[in-house]
């Protein structure tokens, strides 16, 4: 096992686990699969798993690792899971060290557009070999947003007996028409153009994050010095900035695997699929988030028999992130 987990190694620096051959849901298979993780904490405390979103990586915060930025992208909320023994893994599908379009095929060039189609359950199933790795059978709680929230959902429903706590924000149960058909055209535009696309993709994308009234109070009709309009100005920033941290083929591969989430598939639907979770869970979502509108969480909050809870902010979607006093507050209410 390459990388093996270094036990009572608090610094978050990356590691990797080796996996067999892995059949996948949608009838593909891969030969092997790499997980890259990252853990922080006494590994006798009790256990957290955090699931990334869509661009996100094992690099949750502090003590930058090999390779890594520092901080990691929820550095904000640190103190809150503070006396856990935090895991954060790079999704199945991903490019930041898991296996992913960018990692060899068996002819020993990158897979590229042909990796196979992968589901959120099959994330989730490449987390419980890693969980299992760890000698982790129960995890205190999982926790995630967006694309993470899906897969922390998926662990609570398909391994209940696995999850004591379930946190679940900005995300759905399953994929909707809006959703699907941004995220496809995002990908239509990846396929034109691998890394052009992935630029254009990412502004697509970057729009439904955020809410038409921030946009509105930042930018309005403003054109900058250089002539272009100051929101358009913005995207592309984000749209470049993308593009030069991001695998275009992963992108394409996440986003279907977003695409083809529901998390009643094969369980008889979603509220049957829900009645399977037993962890007390917290689920939230973003008052201005146009992406996984509010509807969704409090679908997930009635089936689970929780109070939804709102998160009022400007932000939209990305307030998953970026509202980090808010989002820390329910996370503490939660782990305690
Ligand atoms: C968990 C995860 O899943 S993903 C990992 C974290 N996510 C990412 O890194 C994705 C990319 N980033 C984002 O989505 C967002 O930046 C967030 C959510 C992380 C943070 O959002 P905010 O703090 O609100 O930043 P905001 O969206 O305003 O962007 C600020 C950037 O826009 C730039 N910007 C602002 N106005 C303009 C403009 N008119 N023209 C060009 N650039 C502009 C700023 O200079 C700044 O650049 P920098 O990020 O390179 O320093
Ligand atoms: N900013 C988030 C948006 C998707 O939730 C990301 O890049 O992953």
């Amino acid at each position: 096992m390459a990388g093996a987990w270094r036990e009572g190694d608090p610094s978050g620096a990356r590691q990797f686990l080796d996996l067999g051959p892995r059949q996948l849901e949608l009838g593909g298979s891969l030969p092997g699969v790499r997980v890259a993780y990252e853990t922080w904490g006494d590994p006798a405390d009790p256990p957290v798993l955090v699931e990334h979103a869509l661009t996100g990586d094992s690099h949750l915060f502090g003590a930058a690792g090999p390779g890594h930025p520092t901080p990691g992208w929820w550095a904000a909320l640190e103190e809150q899971v503070s006396g856990y023994f935090v895991v954060c893994a790079n999704v199945l599908g991903g490019c930041q060290g898991t296996t992913g379009p960018a990692s060899a095929a068996p002819d020993g060039g990158p897979w590229g557009a042909r990796f196979p189609e992968v589901t959120i359950a099959d994330q989730v199933a490449v987390e419980v070999a890693l969980a299992d790795a760890l000698g982790i059978d129960r995890w205190a709680a999982v926790i995630g947003g967006s694309m993470g929230g899906m897969r922390a959902l998926e662990w609570a429903v398909a391994h209940p007996e696995r999850v004591a706590q379930l946190f679940f924000l900005a995300s759905g149960a399953v994929a909707t028409a809006d959703q699907i058909g941004t995220q496809t055209t995002q990908q239509a535009a990846v396929t034109l153009d691998p890394v052009g696309g992935l630029e254009v993709a990412r502004r697509i994308a970057h729009l439904t994050y955020r809410s038409a009234f921030e946009l509105q109070t930042r930018f309005g009709n403003e054109v900058q010095a250089d002539g272009r309009f100051a929101v358009a100005s913005y995207l592309e920033h984000h749209g470049t900035k993308l593009a030069g941290r991001f695998d275009p083929h992963s992108y394409v591969v996440l986003t279907q695997a977003m695409n083809t989430w529901d998390v009643g598939r094969g369980r008889g639907g979603v509220e049957a699929a829900l009645a399977r979770v037993t962890a007390r869970s917290l689920v939230a979502g973003i008052d201005s988030d146009r992406l996984y509108r509010i509807g969704e969480q409090q679908r997930v909050a009635d089936a689970l028999g929780v109070p939804l809870r709102v998160v009022e902010s400007p932000y939209g979607h990305d307030g998953f992130l970026v509202e980090t006093a808010a989002v820390g507050a329910l996370l503490r209410e939660l782990l305690g």
